[in-house]
């Protein structure tokens, strides 16, 4: 948990991120994957078949390699560490200074800062009523619903949670803007490709909202932005396991806009709050060298961040919600 100014106020805002390791080595990637893999929300595998084929197979084989992608990102200096720890700490810093009347906090769903823990020390320190945001615009029962597991358990506390915010004004405007600004300083691309994090299409058949809140949040930045038909599309990244995922890929949707002769791409991630391995690792560094070996470039649009605009535009979607239930 950040410590931030402590205003006097009963109430708290949580806002909560998926987790990452505490340090880019194999030991601390497969505590934080471990924690993560053994979540029911997010593998539903029965635990007979899943943990053997877990602690066996996956642990000890994709530590290592996943261990030297975040060492690729790592933020260097006392500040620093996983981007997605990173950004997520300052941008609890900068909501705090937008609302001075409620205490701001971090925490993670798995690793650290750990959310059943930041909630039970907001208890302890006096805090009567507890607002959670998941750093997740679209959502979905693998990482927002695995968020409300946790909450639900809080003891003693009034917790309330925001489920989603892929809609919300704020936040489609201010990824709206940053795009524009992107293109007004660079260039503009010949194509905005909005790559969601993806999913197994076994969940979005079983009702899970997550594709249909993605494409409503994609519909809604490129109408702000006034984006002709054809020139943005949307597709879904960092498949894991063998089971089919979302479609269309992020890969596949990439090689087909470099065999339709278009080469310069704008890619941007609005699934994440924050830059981390999937966008940093996946999209800047090797989707956009595998679209370099085609021929085209693959400029990508920095996440929201610890900005001024997301601060804002999360403090406005956090005053709606509180003057909601008052
Ligand atoms: C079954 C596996 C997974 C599902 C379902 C899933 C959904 C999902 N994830 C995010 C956001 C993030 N995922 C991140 C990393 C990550 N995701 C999975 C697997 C599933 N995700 C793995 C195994 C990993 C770790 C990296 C790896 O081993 O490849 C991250 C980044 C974390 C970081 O430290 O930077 C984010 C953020 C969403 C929004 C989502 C649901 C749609
Ligand atoms: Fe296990
Ligand atoms: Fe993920």
């Amino acid at each position: 948990m950040t410590a931030t100014a402590s205003p006097r106020s009963d109430t708290a805002l949580v806002l909560v991120n998926l987790g990452t390791p505490d340090a880019p080595t194999p030991g601390a990637v497969r505590r934080y994957l471990g924690e993560f893999l053994h979540d029911h929300r997010v593998v539903q595998l029965t635990r007979w078949l899943w943990c053997p084929l877990l602690h066996f197979v996956i642990l000890p084989l994709r530590s290592k390699p996943v261990a030297h992608k975040y060492a690729t990102i790592w933020l260097p200096g006392d500040d620093g560490g996983s981007p997605l720890a990173v950004y997520t700490r300052r941008l609890a810093r900068a909501v705090q200074a937008q609302l001075p009347q409620l205490r701001v906090v971090d925490a993670m769903r798995y690793g650290n800062p750990a959310l059943p823990r930041v909630i039970d020390e907001l208890r302890e320190a006096g805090a009567k009523r507890v607002l959670v945001l998941p750093l997740y615009p679209q959502y979905s029962t693998t990482t927002t619903a695995s968020v409300g597991d946790v909450v639900g358990r809080a003891g003693d506390v009034r917790t309330r949670m925001l489920e989603d915010y892929h809609l919300a004004p704020e936040w489609t405007g201010a990824v709206a803007d940053s795009i524009r600004t992107h293109r007004e300083r660079h260039g503009g691309g010949e194509h905005l490709l909005f790559s969601f994090h993806g999913l197994p299409q076994r969940l979005a058949d079983a009702g899970d909202p997550y594709p249909q809140q993605c494409e409503a949040s994609a519909r809604a930045i490129a109408d702000a932005l006034g984006l002709a038909a054809g020139s943005w599309s949307l597709s879904y990244q960092s498949r894991f396991g063998r089971e089919r995922w979302l479609e269309p890929a992020t890969d596949a949707t990439l090689r087909a806009l470099a065999a339709r002769n278009i080469k310069r791409v704008d890619v941007i991630a609005p699934g994440f709050a924050v830059d981390c391995l999937e966008t940093l690792e996946e999209v800047s560094l090797m989707l956009a060298e595998e679209f370099a070996t085609l021929g085209g470039e693959l400029r990508y649009i920095p996440c929201l961040n610890d900005s001024a605009a997301h601060a804002e535009a999360l403090a406005r979607i956090v005053q709606r919600e509180l003057l909601a239930v008052d």
